[in-house]
C-alpha cells in the first residue's frame, strides 16, 4: 500500500467523500509520516516538515512557487506539475474579463440590483444606461506577457476579437511558439510591449525576474485610462505602483484574480478569489496528469513534468531489477555508481541518465536486484540525494502479463 497525502480539494473524482480515488494500492492519509507522496494545488508547502518517505509532490496546476523545489531536489523529493492542463480556464476567464470591463457592465448590473424595486424600472433603464458607456475592444492594443500555456491561448483569442496583439516572452519555447499566430507581434522588451497599451495581460511564473515586473515605469507608458489584467500571481506586480496609477487615473481598471490585503482597496478593480482554474474540465484535467505522474514515478521511477529533476522515461522495469538514483549533478557519479554495481557483480542491461541544472537523474536496469549492502554503498556516494529500488513488472503481484 502506498499512502498520498492530499493537501487540497483536487478534483471532485479525485477526492470523493474525502477518500482519494487513486486507483488499487494506493490509500489517502493526513499523516505527513507516512506518505509517501503529496498531492497539492496551492497550499504552500513551504516550511513543512516532510516525511521521512515522502518521495514525490504533485502539483495539480502549473505555478509551483508553493513548494520549495530546490529544497525538494536536495532531499531526493521529484516535484511535477501539470503544465497546460488548466491553461484553456484561465484564457476564457480572461478574455471574459477583458470585454466585461471594458464596457461598465458591472455598474450597469449594480444599478439594476440597486433599483429592483423601482415599479418604472424599465424606462428608468433606458434614462440611465448613459452612465455606462464602454469601449470596444477591437482593434486596441493589448501586450501579453508570458507566452506560455496560458499567454499563447490569450494571445491568440484576442487576436480573433480583432485586437493589436503584442507579446513579450524572452524564453519563449518552441512548443509555445508553434502554438502562437504569426500575427502576434513579439517585442523585446517590456516598455516596447507597455508602450500606448489599452491593455496589458499578465501570465508569468512568479520567480526573481518576474517579481514586481509591473511597476511604476511600465504603468506610466501605458494609454491613459488603460487596464492591467493579472490572473498569473499576486507578486507580478507592484501593488503600491498599481493603487498610485488607479488614483491618479493613469489606469482605468485592474482586474486581478488575486485578494490581498491592498487590491481589495484599490479603486476601478474587478477581483475573483484565484479561481482562474477553477472549471470542473481544468480541475478533471490536472488532477488526472498529476495523479498519473505520481504513480509512474512511485511505480517505475518514470519522470514527466517534473520541475526540478530532468525528464526520464525508460518505461516500466521488465529486467529482474531497476535502481534509480537522485544525484547533484557533479562529475564522475555514474563511474562511482557503476564501480560499486560491479563490484557487486550486477549486469546492467540498460541504463539512462539525465541532468537539469543542479539536479541528475540515473534509471538502470539489472539482470537482477543487488544486495541491500551495495544499496547502502550506493547511498553512501557523496552528492547521492536518494537511492529506490523500483520492482520489476514481472514481480509485481499486480501484473498478469508475461515479463520478456
Ligand atoms: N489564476 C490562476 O488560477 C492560474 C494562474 N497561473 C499562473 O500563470 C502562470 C503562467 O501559466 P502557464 O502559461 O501555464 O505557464 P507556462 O510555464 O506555460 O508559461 C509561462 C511563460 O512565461 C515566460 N516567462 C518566464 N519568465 C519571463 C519573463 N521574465 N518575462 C516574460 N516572460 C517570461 C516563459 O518563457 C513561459 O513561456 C503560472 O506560473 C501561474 O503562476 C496559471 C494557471 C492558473
Ligand atoms: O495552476 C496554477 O498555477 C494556479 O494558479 C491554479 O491554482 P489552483 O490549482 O486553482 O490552486
Amino acid at each position: 500500500m502506498r499512502y498520498v497525502k492530499v493537501m487540497d480539494n483536487i478534483a471532485k473524482d479525485i477526492t470523493r467523500d474525502g477518500v482519494a480515488n487513486l486507483g488499487d494500492g494506493y490509500q489517502k492519509t493526513d499523516d505527513m509520516q507516512r506518505a509517501d507522496a503529496i498531492l497539492v494545488r496551492a497550499s504552500s508547502l513551504h516550511g513543512m516538515d516532510f516525511g521521512p518517505d515522502v518521495r514525490c509532490v504533485a502539483r495539480s496546476g502549473a505555478g509551483f512557487n508553493n513548494i520549495p523545489i530546490d529544497e525538494c531536489a536536495r532531499r531526493g523529493i521529484v516535484v511535477f506539475n501539470t503544465p497546460g492542463g488548466n491553461s484553456n480556464a484561465v484564457k476564457e476567464l480572461v478574455v471574459g474579463m477583458i470585454l466585461v470591463n471594458s464596457r461598465d457592465a458591472l455598474g450597469g448590473m449594480r444599478w439594476v440590483l440597486d433599483n429592483v424595486e423601482d415599479p418604472d424600472i424599465v424606462r428608468d433603464a433606458e434614462k440611465n444606461k448613459k452612465a455606462f458607456v464602454g469601449r470596444e475592444a477591437i482593434g486596441r492594443k493589448v501586450g501579453v506577457v508570458g507566452l506560455g500555456a496560458v499567454g499563447s491561448k490569450v494571445a491568440n483569442a484576442l487576436l480573433h476579437l480583432g485586437m493589436d496583439v503584442y507579446g513579450y516572452d524572452p524564453y519563449l519555447s518552441v512548443e509555445h511558439a508553434w502554438e502562437l499566430s504569426k500575427h502576434v507581434k513579439r517585442v523585446d522588451s517590456m516598455d516596447e510591449l507597455c508602450r500606448d497599451a489599452d491593455y496589458v495581460t499578465l501570465h508569468v511564473p512568479s520567480k526573481e525576474d518576474t517579481r514586481r515586473m509591473m511597476g511604476t515605469h511600465e504603468l506610466s507608458l501605458m494609454r491613459k485610462g488603460g487596464m492591467l489584467i493579472n490572473y498569473a500571481r499576486a507578486d507580478i506586480i507592484d501593488e503600491d505602483a498599481v493603487a498610485a496609477a488607479l488614483e491618479e487615473g493613469q489606469l482605468g481598471r485592474f482586474v486581478c484574480d488575486f485578494a490581498t490585503p491592498k487590491t481589495t482597496r484599490m479603486p476601478r478593480t474587478l477581483i475573483t478569489p484565484h479561481m482562474g482554474a477553477c472549471t470542473f474540465e481544468a480541475e478533471e484535467h490536472c488532477a488526472g496528469m498529476a495523479v498519473q505522474q505520481m504513480k509512474d514515478y512511485l511505480e517505475h521511477g518514470i519522470v514527466r513534468n517534473s520541475v526540478n529533476y530532468p525528464d526520464c522515461d525508460l518505461g516500466p522495469c521488465r529486467t529482474g531489477g531497476r535502481i534509480v538514483a537522485l544525484h547533484a549533478n557533479v562529475p564522475n557519479m555514474i563511474g562511482q555508481i557503476t564501480a560499486i554495481l560491479a563490484e557487486s557483480n550486477a549486469n546492467i542491461q540498460r541504463m539512462a541518465n539525465e541532468a537539469q541544472a543542479d539536479s541528475a537523474y540515473t534509471v538502470i536496469d539489472l539482470d537482477q536486484f543487488v544486495e541491500v549492502e551495495t544499496l547502502e554503498r550506493l547511498r553512501e556516494i557523496p552528492g547521492i540525494y536518494r537511492i529506490r529500488k523500483i520492482t520489476p513488472l514481472a514481480q509485481r503481484s499486480d501484473f498478469k502479463g508475461i515479463c520478456q
